[in-house]
C-alpha cells in the first residue's frame, strides 16, 4: 500500500522520470503530480482515495492531460458522431451541443453529427424518435437557449437494444451529455460494445446542476445556476422586510450536496439561515431552527431560509418513492417547516408573514451565463479532441484549470458534497446565522 508520503518523497527526486513510476513536483504550492512518462496528472485526493483502496503504486490510474492529440483514431472523412442529452436540466446544455458540432466540423472536417432525441430513449429504436441532423448553422445560434434541443429524459434503458441502434446507424462515437446516472449508463453501453469487439467510442461531458460530481471540479451551468437562486433570495429579502414578522424561505436544488444553497447565500447578504443535506439541524431546543427563527425575527424584524431541498430529510418520514431513473424521491421539506414554523410563531403569539420561493425550475432552465458558455465550449473542445483520439468510456473535466480525462467509474463511484468543516461551509455560517445546524 502506498501512502501520499511515499509519493512526495518520490516527487522530491527519489524516481528519474524513465521510470514508470516516476513523479515530479510541478507545481510545489498545488500539490498535483505530473507522470512524466505518460503526460498524466494525480492530485493528492485521488491519491489518498487509491491509497485508500490499497491499488499498489505501480496501478495507480491518473488523469490523462486533455487536448488534441498528433494522431486520431477515427478518419474524419467517414466518422459519424451521436450527440444525446440525459437526465436533469441545467445551464448551458445547448452550449455543449453546439461547442461538439463545431468542434467537429472546424477543426476535424467531420460533417456526419446527429443528435439524438429525448435522452437513451431516443437511442431505443422502438420509441420512434426521430434523430435530428447537427450541422454547424443548425446549431449555431441555440445556446441563447435554456435547456437542450434535443430533449432530455429519466428512466433504464437497455445497453443492448442501444448498440443494436448505434451500429444500425452506423455511429462511431457516441458522445453523452448527463449526470451520474447518464455514466452509468454510458459505462453499460461502453461495456457492451467491447463485449461485441466493436470500435465505436463513448465519451461523456458530466452534466449536474447540484455540482455533485466528484474529480472534476466544479460542473458548467452550476455559476449560472447559483447567481440566479441569489436572484430569488434577494427577492425574498424584499419580501420578509416588508412585512410583518417576515419569514422567507428559499427551496433550491440539491438532493445530496448544498452547494447551490451555500454559494447563492455568499453571493449577496441576504440569507440567515442556510440548511443544506451535508449537515443536520434540529427544529426544537435552545439552539434549534425555530427558537433560533424566533430570536432573528424578534431582532431583525425579519429573516430568510435558503433550504436545499435534501436538507433535514431526517426530520421528516422518509418516502419509498424513486424517480423513473431509480432516484430516490425526497420528503417535501419545505412544506414541513412551513408547517412547523408557523405553528410554533401561533404558540408563541408572534407575528408571521410566511414567503415561500420555489425556483428550482426557474434556476436550472435559464442559458448559461457568458463565463458558462466559454467553459461549456472548452470542455466540449477537450471531448471532441479525446473522442477523435479513440478514447472511450471516460469523461471530461477541468481540475485545478486543467482539463483532463476521467474514466467513466471515478465520477460515477463516491460523492462530491460540501465539507462541514471545509471553508465553504465556514464562511456561510459566517456571513449568515448561528453554527445552529452544526448541533
Ligand atoms: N444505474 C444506472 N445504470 C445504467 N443507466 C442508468 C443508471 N441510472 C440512470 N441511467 C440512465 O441514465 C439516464 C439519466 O439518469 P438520471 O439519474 O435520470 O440523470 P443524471 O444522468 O442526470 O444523473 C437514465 O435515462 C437512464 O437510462
Ligand atoms: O424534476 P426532475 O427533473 O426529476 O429533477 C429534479 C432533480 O434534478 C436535479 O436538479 C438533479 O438532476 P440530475 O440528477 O439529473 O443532475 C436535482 O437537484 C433535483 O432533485
Amino acid at each position: 500500500m502506498v501512502s501520499l508520503s511515499d509519493l512526495q518523497v518520490r516527487s522530491l527526486g527519489a524516481c528519474t522520470v524513465d521510470s514508470p513510476l516516476a513523479l515530479y513536483v510541478e507545481g510545489r504550492t498545488t500539490n498535483e503530480y505530473y507522470v512524466g512518462e505518460t503526460d498524466r496528472i494525480l492530485y493528492d485526493d485521488t491519491l489518498e482515495l487509491i491509497a485508500s483502496r490499497g491499488v499498489p503504486l505501480a496501478e495507480l490510474p491518473t488523469f490523462e492531460s486533455g487536448g488534441p492529440r498528433q494522431k486520431i483514431f477515427f478518419d474524419p472523412a467517414t466518422t459519424k458522431v451521436g450527440v444525446v442529452t440525459c437526465g436533469g436540466l441545467c445551464p448551458g446544455l445547448n452550449d455543449v451541443i453546439r461547442a461538439i458540432v463545431l468542434e467537429l466540423n472546424t477543426h476535424y472536417g467531420v460533417r456526419d453529427v446527429v443528435g439524438f432525441q429525448h435522452g437513451y430513449a431516443g437511442l431505443i429504436e422502438s420509441n420512434g424518435h426521430d434523430v435530428v441532423e447537427l450541422t454547424p448553422d443548425f446549431v449555431s445560434r441555440i445556446s441563447e437557449r435554456g435547456g437542450t434541443i434535443l430533449g432530455s429524459s429519466r428512466g433504464a434503458q437497455d445497453p443492448s437494444a442501444i448498440v443494436d441502434r448505434l451500429v444500425e446507424l452506423d455511429i462511431d462515437i457516441l458522445m453523452v451529455i448527463g449526470g451520474d446516472g447518464s455514466m452509468r449508463g454510458a459505462h453499460n453501453i461502453g461495456a457492451e460494445i467491447a463485449a461485441r469487439g466493436l470500435s465505436i467510442g463513448v465519451v461523456g461531458v458530466p452534466k449536474t446542476i447540484d455540482n455533485d460530481i466528484p474529480h472534476i471540479g466544479q460542473s458548467f451551468g452550476f455559476s449560472t445556476a447559483f447567481a440566479k437562486a441569489a436572484e430569488s433570495i434577494k427577492a425574498a429579502r424584499v419580501e420578509v422586510e416588508a412585512a410583518v414578522g417576515g419569514v422567507g424561505i428559499v427551496k433550491v436544488m440539491g438532493r445530496h450536496a448544498g452547494f447551490i444553497a451555500c454559494y447563492a447565500a455568499l453571493a449577496n447578504h441576504d440569507a440567515d439561515f442556510v440548511l443544506i443535506p451535508e449537515v443536520g439541524f434540529s427544529l426544537d431546543g435552545d439552539n434549534g431552527l425555530l427558537a433560533l427563527l424566533e430570536r432573528r425575527v424578534a431582532e431583525r424584524g425579519s429573516a430568510v431560509i435558503v433550504l436545499a431541498e435534501g436538507a433535514g430529510q431526517d426530520l421528516i418520514p422518509a418516502s419509498d418513492r424513486r424517480d423513473a431513473s431509480g432516484n430516490a424521491v425526497l420528503g417535501d421539506i419545505a412544506g414541513f417547516l412551513r408547517e412547523q414554523i408557523s405553528k410554533d410563531f401561533a404558540n408563541r403569539n408572534q407575528p408571521l408573514t410566511m414567503r415561500y420561493f420555489n425556483p428550482g425550475y426557474a434556476i436550472r432552465s435559464v442559458p448559461a451565463d457568458a463565463s458558462d458558455s466559454v467553459y461549456c465550449a472548452r470542455l466540449a473542445q477537450t471531448a471532441v479532441h479525446a473522442a477523435m483520439a479513440g478514447r472511450t468510456d471516460m469523461v471530461v473535466g477541468r481540475r485545478r484549470h486543467r482539463f483532463v480525462h476521467v474514466p467513466i467509474p471515478f465520477v460515477t463511484s463516491g460523492s462530491h458534497s460540501v465539507s462541514p468543516d471545509g471553508d465553504l461551509w465556514l464562511s456561510v455560517l459566517e456571513s449568515t446565522a448561528q453554527p445552529f445546524s452544526m448541533c
